[in-house]
């Protein structure tokens, strides 16, 4: 089944406030068809309540939700594939029948049903429990029944709610598959994690949230170079202050090893002669902060 989204998930302005929290701030951000957007942030951040106000399992105080070109509703809604992170299986129910079930909710019919579960069960790796109880499975198994839940009616969007907490290595590479693969299928996929390596190895864009509010937004590779770039500097013997002064320094650490902050313009070569000079240089390194630190200076800054 192909996805009949001409547009992808945009969302517009949501503030949502419980009692005197404000949960969200004017949180808005959109994910193409295809895309593979990674939502992160602290603890209590929103992610989560972001999420279940696109699935419409809270209302927002203000904003709007489309998909498609049109405000979100329940139709459209039963297309989305959901990861809740509270997790939404029937435990007492086997998993097989359990996902036919929550495929003919979505409108499959029961031959497709069928097949949609015998495929994703395989794929998987969960084909050999589906006559279980969910609540037989180890945590990372029934995770791995989450995700069949929310793939088994070949969703037009999909919403993962920190998919990857729990799982084994094996688990997180499938998932990573799958969502790359849905994302080539055309679906926009967003998903939350706090596994940054991933976000920064899978994401197209990336939100990075805190305190309910979105405050840094874009590409990795956009957002890393943004960043900032960085020499870091091994000269065992350059006194502090060795490199103050030189053009293109914006500030230095003065560390073990040095780590300078450059500008555009800056001249290695001269901040290598400068380095020489002072002793041996064993290291000499030009470097992009990654996600994880670009997540801390942007959480800390607020
Ligand atoms: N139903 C609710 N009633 C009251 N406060 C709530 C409710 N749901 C969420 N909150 C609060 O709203 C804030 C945002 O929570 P949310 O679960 O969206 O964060 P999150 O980014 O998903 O965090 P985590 O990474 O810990 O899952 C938190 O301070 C949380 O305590």
């Amino acid at each position: 089944m192909t996805s009949t989204a001409s547009a992808g998930l945009e969302v517009a302005g949501l503030d949502k406030t419980f009692g005197d929290l404000a949960a969200l701030t004017d949180m808005t951000f959109d994910v193409a068809p295809g895309e593979v957007f990674g939502f992160v942030g602290s603890n209590g951040a929103g992610k989560s309540t972001t999420m279940r106000i696109i699935l419409g399992v809270l209302a927002a105080d203000r904003g709007e939700v489309r998909f498609g070109g049109s405000l979100i509703n329940s139709d459209t809604r039963r297309r989305i594939g959901y990861m809740p992170e509270e997790r939404g299986l029937y435990p007492k129910m086997k998993v097989g029948p359990q996902l036919v079930y929550l495929a003919r909710l979505h409108g499959l019919s029961g031959s497709e049903a069928a097949e949609r579960t015998a495929y994703w069960t395989d794929r998987l790796g969960i084909a050999s429990r589906v006559d279980d109880d969910v609540a037989a499975l180890s945590l990372g198994n029934q995770q791995r029944v989450q995700l069949a839940a929310a793939l088994v009616f070949d969703p037009d969007l999909l919403v993962l709610d920190e998919p990857f907490s729990g799982l084994d290595p094996v688990a997180v590479d499938v998932m990573s598959e799958v969502i790359v693969e849905k994302a080539a299928d055309g679906v926009p996929v967003l998903f939350s994690s706090h596994q940054l390596e991933l976000v920064q190895r899978l994401c197209d864009r990336v939100g990075i949230i805190a305190k309910g509010r979105m405050r840094a937004l874009g590409a990795v590779d956009e957002l890393r170079s943004a960043g900032g770039l960085r020499l870091r500097i091994d000269a065992p013997r350059a006194p502090a202050g060795w490199a103050d002064g030189i053009a293109g320094v914006l500030s230095a650490d003065y560390a073990d090893t040095t780590v300078l902050r450059v500008d555009g313009a800056h001249d290695d070569q001269a901040i290598l002669s400068a380095a020489l000079a002072t002793g041996p240089v064993h290291g000499f390194v030009s470097e992009t902060p990654d996600l994880t630190e670009l997540f801390r200076e942007v959480v800390t800054a607020v």
